[in-house]
């Protein structure tokens, strides 16, 4: 949502700098209309009606789009409005010009209204807007023949508008190449776009599960680490743990390998669901996932190692019989603000061995100064003790 209000308020401030672009334009249509009033070739009286018409319109385009009522239009750009309209002042100014070859030169600053709509459509919208230019240019010839033949010489007219005809065609076709490489780029742009999320998916998912993978669950944990240090020692302790599924070998040659991957999945579902959206939880490999708690004290830490702990074992899994109680140890511990993040892992490795050690189905907290002590531990309330 928030995406296409962007993309919306993005086109809209272009096709305002569009129609900005195309004022300038007319601006160089009017300082070229002063310099032939200047030179007796038109009446000021005249170029001040073109330079209102000008302003008139583009204040109207403005106020379409700064209000937003060109999105309801068929065309939100109102580029064929724009170019087409924009060709009353240059008719008018024509119309009123002294010297019929002096006309050519208001001719090649209308034709620059066809590059504006060149960057937007293709080729056949382009020919009917250049068939719209080319037709008013024959009304104008036959509006002075009837009211002002004095200011027109016939016989050059045929050669004018030959040219014109045949310049406004050619950048149809150019700018229809133009419109259609444009198109093209952008297409690829897209597919570009969608391969790039592709493999960023791959980079940073585990296919199995769709949860981030150990690298991903590596440079989490490392900007986590910088964020606690750049905020101050014990204003945001980060607490790192080590999940592992007991005893899965035995599921695997049980069960099937195919179980053990829905087991897999089941269990890292679980314990996304049952953590806050601000924690993580990676797939670190095999049957191991690394957990990263924000904001967490020695307690905090030991409470959610202990939900998730109980979490899983609560958890129903199909592929199990109903007398297979499947569990998890977890190591854990607090990310101390001197140490690196390789030191903290270690040591949360060091408390998942101690809970293996317990006897499997149990929680370890052991903290930097407990390295030597004896770690704070969930008694394993039942399960085989295996030596790791
Ligand atoms: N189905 C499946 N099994 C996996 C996958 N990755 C690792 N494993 C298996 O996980 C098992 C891990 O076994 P062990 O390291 O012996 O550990 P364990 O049996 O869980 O024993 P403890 O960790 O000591 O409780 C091995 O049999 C691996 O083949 C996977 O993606 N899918």
């Amino acid at each position: 949502m928030k995406k296409a209000v962007e993309s919306v308020s993005r086109a809209q401030s272009l096709r305002l700098q569009r129609t900005l672009w195309g004022f300038l334009a007319q601006l160089c249509m009017l300082l070229i209309l002063a310099s032939m009033a200047l030179a007796g070739f038109m009446e000021p009286i005249r170029v001040a009606h073109v330079a209102l018409m000008h302003v008139g319109l583009v204040t109207v385009y403005v106020i379409l789009i700064r209000s937003g009522v060109n999105l309801h239009l068929n065309d939100p750009s109102m580029t064929g409005a724009q170019v087409t309209l924009s060709l009353l002042p240059a008719m008018y100014a024509m119309y009123h010009l002294q010297d019929p070859q002096l006309r050519v030169a208001v001719v090649l600053m209308a034709t620059v209204g066809m590059l504006f709509a060149a960057l937007a459509y293709d080729t056949r919208r382009l020919l009917w807007l250049g068939g719209y230019h080319v037709l008013a240019y024959v009304l104008l010839i036959g509006a002075l023949a009837q009211w002002a033949p004095e200011r027109l010489n016939l016989r050059a007219e045929g050669p004018v508008l030959l040219t014109y005809a045949l310049v406004v065609i050619m950048i149809c076709l150019l700018g229809g190449f133009i419109a259609g490489l444009r198109r093209t780029l952008r297409q690829r742009n897209t597919r570009l776009e969608v391969a790039l999320a592709e493999l960023q998916d791959l980079a940073t998912l585990d296919p199995l599960t769709r949860l981030p993978n150990r690298r991903a669950a590596l440079e989490q944990l490392r900007t986590r680490s910088a964020q606690a240090r750049f905020l101050g020692a014990g204003s945001t302790d980060v607490a790192v743990g080590l999940v592992d599924i007991d005893l899965f070998k035995q599921v695997n040659d049980t069960f099937g390998h195919q179980a053990g991957d829905m087991v897999l999945c089941r269990v890292g579902d679980a314990l996304r669901a049952s953590l806050r959206q601000d924690d993580f939880i990676g797939r670190f490999g095999g049957e191991e996932f690394l957990l990263i708690l924000s904001d967490a004290d020695p307690g905090a830490a030991r409470q959610t190692a202990e939900r998730l702990r109980q979490t899983i074992l609560a958890l129903q899994f199909p592929e199990l019989p109903d007398d297979h109680d499947l569990t998890i140890s977890v190591g854990i511990t607090l990310l101390a603000p001197d140490e690196t993040t390789e030191a903290a892992l270690f040591r949360a490795d060091r408390a998942l061995y101690d809970a293996k050690d317990r006897g499997r189905n149990a929680t370890v907290l052991l903290m930097q100064d407990d390295t030597n002590g004896t770690p704070a531990a969930t008694p394993a309330p039942h399960g085989a003790r295996n030596e790791r």
